[in-house]
């Protein structure tokens, strides 16, 4: 039982306890691998399977570059059995030297992998669906017929001395039984990894991590996992998986994949660079990021989506003034990815009505103006009298600052609005005008 002097005696000062824990840091578990995964980057395999996605040869070889200059473990490729074209651009792939190591796709069937292990690859990726939906309706065959085949073709490519991973498609509306027990005869004649799918999007965190911790105590090798986006949890499915103990996360850029895909490059970059910032920053050129979403963006004809994950147009911009003015003050209030991580820079928007007279100060330093606080406070007033009246632009705003100050130095009384004009400017024609001329033009660049 403790007295009251044990009490005392354990008592330390506050300079001297230890420091408290970070409440944002998880609890430090032995199987994460939020530390220490590796990416599968499935942009030409999966990403191939996209509805707009036609991608030559030379393209296929920009983008296989473009990955591995990013920093990917692993570049996944379509499935030589798909065509003759997959095939020859598989080996040309395989041939580049790049440091990613390659890997194709195939089902689990013999007649695919005697042409993959052709191809030159690093490894092969083997799935088969095991869901009563796809045994019935996609392959037809029972577990039986899959663990047969599974064995025979594990057994060769083996053979070849090449990497070979086993999934099951569909695993979260799999017989966990039956899971569990291919996953185990699998690791036991040596897979270098067992891959989870969640094929139609259906999982959420929990059951993910409930699957992937049970897995982890059920097999010995690498545990890849891919997942879909139909309902909004890849990136967090993916994350969660890590934590559970997977060692492998299938990406694609820009997340393009069979209907709406599956978890995104950059948006697990944006998550993991939170957990450990460290470890994301050494193994991989973030700053490549937008260029290589551009490069995938233009060969599909898609645009970058306004939110995306760190290249979003709108990313780093704060706009209202109370995150404007702590924005201001430190980057971190409102802020949890830093964008010089990625090479790029954050906005502080000043044109509104929801600005505010710090986020004005700034402008005006960046002006070069120098105007007291009360008077930067009148000018952001009647700032925000014409931002009622009508959507404004940097260079309405700057404008204004211009006359105020004018006027302030000089001691003339010329009206504010003579600076931006009187006439009737559309919000309609002010929001093509900003488009125009890039999505940031009516934002200062700050910090
Ligand atoms: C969830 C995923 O994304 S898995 C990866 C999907 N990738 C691809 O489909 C690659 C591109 N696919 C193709 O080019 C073609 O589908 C091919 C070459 C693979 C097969 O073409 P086809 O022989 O004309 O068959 P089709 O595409 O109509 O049907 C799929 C066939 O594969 C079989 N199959 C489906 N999944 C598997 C599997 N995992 N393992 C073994 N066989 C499978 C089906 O039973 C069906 O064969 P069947 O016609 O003898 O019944
Ligand atoms: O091979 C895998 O693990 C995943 C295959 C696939 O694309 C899927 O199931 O959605
Ligand atoms: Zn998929």
């Amino acid at each position: 039982m403790s007295t009251s002097n044990d009490i005392k005696k354990d008592f330390k000062p506050l300079g001297e306890r230890p420091p408290l824990r970070s409440p944002y840091v998880g609890v430090p578990d032995f199987l994460s691998n939020v530390s220490n995964f590796k990416i599968i980057e499935s942009t030409l395999r999966e990403g191939e399977q996209f509805a707009n996605a036609f991608f030559d040869t030379a393209k296929k070889i920009e983008i296989a570059k473009a990955l591995d200059d990013f920093g990917v473990d692993y570049i996944e490729l379509t499935s030589p059995a798909a065509s003759e074209q997959s095939r020859r651009d598989c080996e040309a792939i395989c041939k580049l030297g790049l440091k990613a190591k390659i890997l194709t796709h195939i089902r689990c069937h013999m007649d695919d992998a005697r042409i993959a292990v052709e191809t030159g690859v690093d490894g092969v990726d083997v799935v088969i669906g095991t869901s009563s939906f796809l045994r019935e309706h996609s392959h037809g065959k029972d577990m039986d017929y899959i663990h047969k085949s599974a064995i025979e073709v594990i057994e060769f490519v083996k053979s070849k001395n090449i990497e070979i991973r086993f999934s099951s498609e569909d695993s979260f509306r799999s017989d966990l039984v039956d899971l569990l027990s291919i996953y185990r005869a699998v690791d036991k004649i040596g897979v270098n990894r067992v891959g989870i799918a969640d094929t139609v999007g259906c999982a959420g965190p929990r059951q993910v991590y409930d699957l992937v911790r049970t897995l982890r105590g059920v097999v010995h090798c690498d545990i890849e996992t891919h997942f879909h986006n139909d309902t909004g949890c890849a990136i967090a499915n993916a994350y969660t998986a890590l934590e559970a103990g997977a060692t492998h996360i299938d990406t694609s850029v820009l997340g393009i994949g069979e209907r709406n895909g599956i978890t995104p490059l950059g948006g697990l970059m944006a998550r993991m660079i939170v957990a450990d910032r460290d470890y994301v920053r050494s193994k991989y050129k973030l700053e490549k990021l937008r260029d290589l979403e551009n490069l995938v963006a233009e060969a599909v004809e898609v645009n970058i989506p306004f939110n995306n994950y760190i290249t979003g147009f709108c990313a780093f911009t704060h706009k209202a003034g109370i995150h404007a003015k702590a924005i201001l003050a430190n980057p971190s209030t409102y802020e949890i990815v830093n964008p010089a991580d990625f090479g790029l820079t954050r906005y502080v928007h000043f044109a509104s009505r929801l600005t505010g007279w710090n986020a004005i100060k700034s402008r005006v330093d960046q002006l070069d103006l120098s105007l007291t606080d009360a008077q930067v406070k009148e000018c952001t007033a009647k700032i925000k009298q014409l931002a009622d009246v009508r959507s404004l632009n940097v260079d309405d705003v700057d404008s204004i600052i211009r006359q105020y100050h004018f006027n302030v130095k000089t001691g003339s009384n010329t009206p504010l609005l003579d600076a931006v004009g009187r006439s009737d400017i559309d919000a309609d024609s002010l929001a093509k005008k900003a488009i125009q001329n890039g999505a940031n033009s009516d934002a200062a660049k700050c910090c």
